[in-house]
């Protein structure tokens, strides 16, 4: 499997405050990555990095195998869009359409137009008179009509109610399963995409946390439950704190690999073991100190 987008030792400084400190991640081809990360941890940095609108004061990025400083020519495989991305110019969603289907060479002109009818686009419309939503949804049907080999999708349902952000998770699906493709989503709203991405990526205070595949992660991430006294056996918990306490019994958050003498421990007592969900093992390893 090739690397579409490598990262390699970037970090990137605003006001003497680190944001990203040497940060490498490889994000593979045809794969769909979330790309997770508190407000504010420099998710939206690293991207316009990737994508060059934004130099980072050390590392590299490649692009299957091409420096993208060395090779400008390689960004037109990269798609990138967002809600803000486009000017307040008068300029209306065909035009807008238009510009990005002469850029993009695979740009699938046809399902565009479906999916203008789909959501009931007019695009005669200028851009600027859009909702807030709708906005979201242009940058969204052309991320998915671009065909770029490497696609990303900074926040894509933002300002989109609940229907229209199934409705573009299911037609995103479609489209990969059609044309398979790296596909990046960078979302705070873990729960949605949570079946859909194969690999996620946590930043956390500059660096990142987790990088492995859904199927790894949901093996490292645990509800650990039981009585207290039985709980305190477990090595695994040492200098942990439970999640949720009700009398004797306690619940604990736990990420990582549990070793032998406490699995023995965990099947010997009557200790419950649960896959905990990819939101629940976000906010676990990205907690703050308790709110006082
Ligand atoms: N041009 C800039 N000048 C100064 N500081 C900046 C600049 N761009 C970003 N920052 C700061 O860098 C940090 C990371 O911002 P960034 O937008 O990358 O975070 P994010 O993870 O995308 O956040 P969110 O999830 O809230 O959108 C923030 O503290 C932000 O204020």
């Amino acid at each position: 499997m090739s690397v579409a987008v490598k990262v390699k030792s970037v970090s990137k400084s605003f006001n003497d405050s680190v944001i990203l400190d040497d940060i490498s991640i490889d994000f593979y081809e045809n794969k769909i990555y979330g790309l997770l990360g508190k407000n504010g941890v420099g998710k939206t940095t690293l991207l316009n990095i990737i994508t060059k609108q934004l130099i980072s004061k050390n590392g590299t990025v490649e692009i299957f195998g091409q420096n993208i400083n060395e090779n400008d020519g390689v960004l037109d495989k990269l798609c990138i869009v967002r809600e803000r991305e486009f000017p307040e110019s008068d300029i209306s969603i065909k035009e807008l359409f238009n510009m990005y289907s002469y850029f993009y060479k695979y740009y699938d002109k046809k399902l565009q137009e479906k999916l203008c009818n789909y959501f009931k686009l007019d695009s005669k419309k200028s851009y600027r008179k859009l909702s807030r939503g709708m906005k979201s949804i242009v940058s969204n049907i052309i991320g998915i009509c671009s065909n770029a080999s490497i696609t990303i999708f900074d926040e894509p349902t933002i300002g989109l109610d609940a229907d229209n952000r199934q409705e573009f998770y299911k037609i995103l699906l479609d489209s990969y399963i059609k044309n398979p493709r790296t596909i990046i989503l960078s979302t705070h709203l873990i729960n949605e995409v949570e079946n859909l991405i194969e690999n996620v990526v946590i930043i956390h205070k500059g660096k990142v946390i987790v990088d492995d595949s859904i199927d790894n992660i949901s093996q490292k991430s645990f509800y650990i439950s039981g009585d207290k006294s039985d709980l305190e056996k477990l090595k695994c918990l040492k200098d942990t704190k439970p999640d949720k306490s009700f009398g004797s019994k306690q619940v604990y958050k736990y990420y990582g690999d549990i070793n032998e003498d406490d699995l023995k421990i965990i099947e010997s007592l009557n200790i419950n073991l649960e896959i905990m969900n990819l939101q629940d093992m976000f906010v676990h390893l990205t907690k703050r100190g308790e709110y006082k």
